[in-house]
């Protein structure tokens, strides 16, 4: 049968291939960890060739765990760690430089002078978004700027540029599809996202040749079928889409109102908006939700940078803890007397601060501070980011109502500690779901969708179900406290 979805989900720290059968129940997965360069302070890369190799491996692997060949596949869904840039050479497929991070901030000084300029105004109008490092296009013209002979060789066709889904593409295609989707162009600074299509002005503004750019498509379309040589047969990839989009998806988001929040490295909070671009009063970013036959649905959103990324900083950087599970555990032994906040601004602040310079910092320690104290102020900042996201987005969305549970995935929910602080802190219940791995649900449903399997989005598609609900618990008047003391703590990192 060839009934199968096989989804690819290339995240900022590891690539992963999950098998699911046609009912979206994951069968099988593959994972493999993704090495980061820091060449300078601020600056991330990946190497686009180690990406690729991953994406080939667990693909086989997955199938190989499943008992399936690539015979038994209707589909392939790919999702990926967003705004993210390759420029790669169209005869070699070979990226001229590393893959530059969202995470990146080496285009910071480039971003507040657009600012200063005040072309602040025309990137919202258009693209949804703000002048920020966070995003594509400054990224680009970096390349463009500083990889000899980048320019004369964009202007005369040779190259490519895409965000990771674009490059996977290319290469799984065996470089004869140039294309990327909607919500992923959607984070590139060069999108309309009311007219759906490139945008002249941007362009210009960024100084990108046209000619660089991928075409832009559905999120479940034919995009074309891999290299035979590949998998052993040739198989459609069916849909595509950035990871939060697609963890929207996953999440069953789908009527106007909803809301989920990813917490892997960072942190994205997503409200489903319906038709409407809702354009934010409170420097949240506006976006696609999906695309689907050609019709637009929209989000606001709110993305933090550091979330489990913070915990990795402990086992890592720190080395207070062993491993992830442990920093709840040492969080539960905390002194509840003591008030320590701890601001991971590791490459400054998202959403709603957006200070690409402002750096980390730990506050309130005293003697008796020890690794449980610590431990605990991560945790909790991740639930103390996710209310100043929610309080902006209720600002900016309020009167229209919707839900008040917040839907939640990606690798921190592992955290029954953290969870818990993010149902205290926010005062609303939390809502964890069975499959955990929503991202790759959405890239799969996205491919089945397309494959015929499956309905569109809507009250007859089932996959979403609950795990655990996580019930605030602690007095509101102590929640509100402690989370005054946080935002007095985000105000001495901010520049
Ligand atoms: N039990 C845990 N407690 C706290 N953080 C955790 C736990 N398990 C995983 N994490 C964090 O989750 C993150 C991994 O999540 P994942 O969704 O795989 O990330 P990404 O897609 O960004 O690569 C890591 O930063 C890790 O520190
Ligand atoms: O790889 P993740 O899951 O941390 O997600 C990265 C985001 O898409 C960046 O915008």
């Amino acid at each position: 049968m060839t009934d199968l979805l096989l989804a690819i989900d290339q995240g900022t720290t590891s690539t992963r291939a999950i098998l699911h059968g046609p009912d979206l129940a994951p069968r099988a997965s593959a994972q493999l960890p993704l090495a980061q360069h820091f060449p300078a302070p601020g600056w991330v890369e990946h190497e686009p060739e180690e990406i690729f190799a991953a994406t080939l491996a667990t693909m086989r692997d997955a199938l190989a765990q499943g008992g399936a060949s690539a015979a038994d596949l209707a589909g392939i869904g790919i999702t990926n760690q967003r705004e993210t840039t390759v420029l790669w050479d169209r005869r070699s497929g070979r990226a001229i430089h590393r893959a530059i991070v969202w995470q990146d901030r080496r285009t910071a000084a480039h971003c507040a002078r657009l600012a200063a300029e005040g072309a602040g105004a025309l990137i919202a109008e258009r693209s949804g978004l703000l002048p920020d490092p966070y995003f594509s296009a400054t990224k680009l013209a970096w390349l463009l700027e500083n990889v000899g002979g980048a320019r004369a060789a964009a202007e005369r066709g040779d190259l490519a540029f895409g965000t990771i889904d674009s490059f996977l593409l290319w290469r799984l295609t065996g470089g004869r599809v140039h294309a990327t989707d909607a919500t992923n162009a959607a984070r590139t600074m060069l999108f309309d996202i009311r007219r759906g299509c490139w945008d002249q002005d941007l362009l210009k503004l960024f100084g990108i040749p046209e000619a660089l750019l991928p075409e832009v498509r559905d999120n479940a379309c034919e995009f074309g079928s891999t290299e035979p040589g590949l998998l052993g047969v040739a198989v459609p990839v069916r849909g595509m889409a950035g990871d939060q989009h697609a963890a929207m998806l996953g999440q069953a988001c789908f009527a106007p109102g909803m809301v989920k929040s990813t917490y892997g490295t960072g942190c994205f909070l997503l409200l489903n908006t319906g038709d409407v671009a809702v354009p934010s009063q409170n420097r949240l970013l506006t976006t696609l939700a999906w695309q689907l036959g050609g019709q637009r649905t929209y989000a606001l959103e709110g993305a933090i940078f550091i979330a489990g990324a913070a915990v990795q900083w402990l086992r890592d950087g720190l080395g207070i803890i062993k491993d992830a599970a442990e920093s709840g555990r040492l969080a539960a032994q905390a002194d509840p007397a003591q008030g320590v906040y701890f601001v991971p601004a590791f490459t400054g602040l998202g959403a709603p601060h957006w200070d690409a310079e402002a750096r980390g910092a730990i506050l309130g320690l005293t003697r008796n501070t020890g690794p449980a104290e610590i431990c605990r102020a991560a945790l909790e900042a991740v639930a103390f980011q996710t209310r100043d996201l929610v309080e902006a987005m209720q600002a900016d969305w309020g009167a229209r109502g919707g839900a008040t549970v917040l839907r939640v995935d990606g690798g921190m929910t592992a955290s029954d500690y953290a969870m818990q602080a993010l149902a205290d802190l926010l005062g609303a219940p939390v809502d964890r779901p069975v499959v955990q791995e929503t991202t790759a649900l959405g890239a799969a449903y996205l491919a089945g969708l397309q494959a015929g399997l499956l309905p569109p989005p809507g009250p007859a598609v089932a996959h979403w179900r609950l795990d655990r609900r996580f019930q605030p618990a602690m007095p509101r008047a102590e929640a509100d406290r402690r989370h005054a003391g946080w935002q007095d703590a985000v105000r001495r990192v901010l520049t």
